[in-house]
């Protein structure tokens, strides 16, 4: 018989214990950790053209992402996009750099904010948790932290995409990889997946306290402030993804948080990529359009759909967005960074996995 109590055995480890009556080759019982993974979309390891080219391959060629047939799509993304588009983003990713680090800034507040969250739940749980991130597309691959929680005795995982609104082509994706990754595993550990968490009162609060500290710390108040959400195809929203209802009730939350008018916020939608029609209105017109109204030359941006600063946030909206708003004679455009590991989106972030692990710990 197998003995699966880890306290009750004299060759317990920290990974796990093998029954005292077994032989020396029985295999580990698992100690019986829960383990939290953290997932983002993933960044490419560097900015030159091979490392681009293999980011952009994976992400671009996953179906969740682009929904188009592999037989139309392929030899376009092979043959056209990424004979470009490795340079261009390349060089955006070279302008945001993490230089002393070597690796990009979304890589580095990853890290921060999983430090952050192994402080925060391990004072708790102490070791019987784990705590660590994974990337969809790059490195570190789901599939190898899975591994390692698997190998470091972990026969729990709480998956948690960080993406506040559901998105088939963030979330689902992200959760398809961490099921690819639990296939390969002989004894699967149990598993959870985080839901979405838009609506969540501390998230929401931790949101308003940012806003509220950076135009604390203005001179002028802004005329509006800009939501600007990645976008996805409008086809998506019509085939049934939340994700377009999801960001327009964040906005909407965090209005009725922060006590503004209609007339103080707006939604908008970033980054269309390709000739079809994306979620509207596109965040590089509406800000051209604000800056030639009288009463709209002075903005604030926030991105609500990102848990981190990224090329998204950092090179396209504080560079080429804000280009597009001062081109067309907006005078006061005000980056505000996403939470990345500020105290209050950690603590928020922490609530959330302490209230899924109910039961387990
Ligand atoms: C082509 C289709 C794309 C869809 C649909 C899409 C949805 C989507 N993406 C994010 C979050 C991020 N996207 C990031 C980069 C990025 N996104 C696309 C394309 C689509 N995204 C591309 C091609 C790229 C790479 C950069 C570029 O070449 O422009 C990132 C940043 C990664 C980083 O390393 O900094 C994030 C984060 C969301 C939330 C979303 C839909 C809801
Ligand atoms: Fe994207
Ligand atoms: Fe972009």
């Amino acid at each position: 018989m197998l003995d699966a109590n880890p306290t009750a055995n004299p060759t317990n480890n920290s990974t796990g214990t093998r029954p005292a009556e077994a032989p020396a080759d029985h295999p580990r019982i698992r100690a019986g950790k829960v383990g939290i993974l953290l997932a983002n979309l993933g960044t490419p390891d560097n900015h030159d053209y091979w490392s681009m080219r293999r980011y952009l391959n994976e992400f671009l060629s996953d179906k969740r992402v682009i929904d188009y047939s592999a037989w139309l799509w392929q030899p376009l993304l092979q043959l056209v996009i990424l004979t470009k588009r490795p340079f261009t983003s390349g060089a955006a990713y070279r302008s945001i750099w993490n230089e002393e680090a070597g690796e990009s800034p979304l890589m580095t507040i990853t890290k921060d904010q999983t430090r952050a969250l192994r402080d925060s739940l391990t004072e708790t749980y102490g070791d019987a948790v784990m705590v660590d991130f994974c990337m969809r597309y790059g490195n570190p691959s789901t599939q190898s932290k899975v591994r390692e929680m698997v190998e470091a005795g972990c026969t729990k995982i709480l998956f948690f995409p960080l993406y506040p609104q559901y998105a088939g082509a963030t979330s689902a994706t992200a959760n398809d990889q961490f099921f690819r990754a639990l296939m390969e595993e002989t004894w699967q550990p149990t598993a959870r997946i985080v839901d979405p968490y838009f609506d969540t009162p501390a998230y929401i609060d931790a949101l308003a306290q940012s806003i509220e500290r950076a135009y604390g710390a203005m001179e002028n108040r802004p005329d509006i402030l800009v939501c600007s959400y990645h976008g996805v195809p409008i086809r998506y929203l019509m085939e049934g993804d939340p994700y377009h209802c999801q960001c327009q009730k964040t906005t909407r939350l965090l209005k009725e948080r922060l006590g503004w008018a209609d007339t103080e916020i707006t939604t908008t939608f970033q980054s269309k990529f390709g000739p079809e029609e994306w979620l509207q209105p596109y965040t590089v017109e509406e800000v051209a359009r604000l800056a030639r109204e009288e009463s709209k030359k002075k903005i604030a941006v926030c991105a609500p759909a990102f848990s981190a600063d990224c090329i998204e946030t950092l090179e396209e909206i504080n560079e080429e967005i804000r280009e597009s708003f001062e081109h067309a004679g907006g005078e006061d455009f005000t980056y505000i960074p996403c939470l990345n590991d500020d105290p209050a989106h950690i603590a928020a972030l922490a609530g959330i996995i302490r209230a899924n692990l109910g039961g387990w710990l």
